[in-house]
């Protein structure tokens, strides 16, 4: 039985748990081409600002443009960040019946996003990170379980 499971490309074995994997997904009646998409146009409140992070054609560019100062960040950004992406994963994992299946398939491993890109979301690379997308999928599968 696997009690770790660590993934970060989109082609590891668990790559799908990335927010870079493609499965779009529809969140109050719009469609975002990958989680990130989502993750990313809901650090602002203007929505030119979102439609160009929507627009983005890859993940890694929808993180750039998430990430580029010169747009307003959210006020509260800080203090929803981590339901907003509780919100992308429930969608993602909830709206694809493979991906539910491989979720679940992980039993009561702990997650975790191992790179040394992302202390926050990732585990430092160390394991000194937050695993904080790690810890919100297993999250995600014990509500899915239920
Ligand atoms: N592929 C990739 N590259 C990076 O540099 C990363 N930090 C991550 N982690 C993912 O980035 C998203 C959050 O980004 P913010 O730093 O909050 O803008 C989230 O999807 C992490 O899993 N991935």
């Amino acid at each position: 039985m696997i009690d770790v499971i660590k993934f970060y490309s989109v082609n590891d074995d668990f790559g799908a748990f990335s927010n870079f994997a493609r499965y779009p997904i529809k969140i109050k009646g719009k469609t975002y081409s990958t989680s990130e998409h989502y993750f990313q146009a809901m650090k602002f409140e203007s929505a030119s600002d979102q439609n160009d992070v929507i627009k983005a054609k890859t993940p890694m560019e929808a993180a750039r443009k998430g990430r580029d100062r010169k747009k307003k960040l959210r006020r509260n950004w800080e203090s929803i960040k981590d339901n907003v992406m509780r919100e992308a994963v429930m969608a993602k994992f909830s709206q694809y019946a493979d991906l539910k299946s491989l979720l679940l398939s992980t039993g009561n491993a702990q997650i975790i996003e191992h790179t040394e890109n992302d202390a926050y979301w990732g585990d430092g690379g160390d394991g000194s990170g937050k695993n904080m997308l790690g810890k919100i999928l297993v999250e995600t599968r014990e509500r899915l379980k239920a």
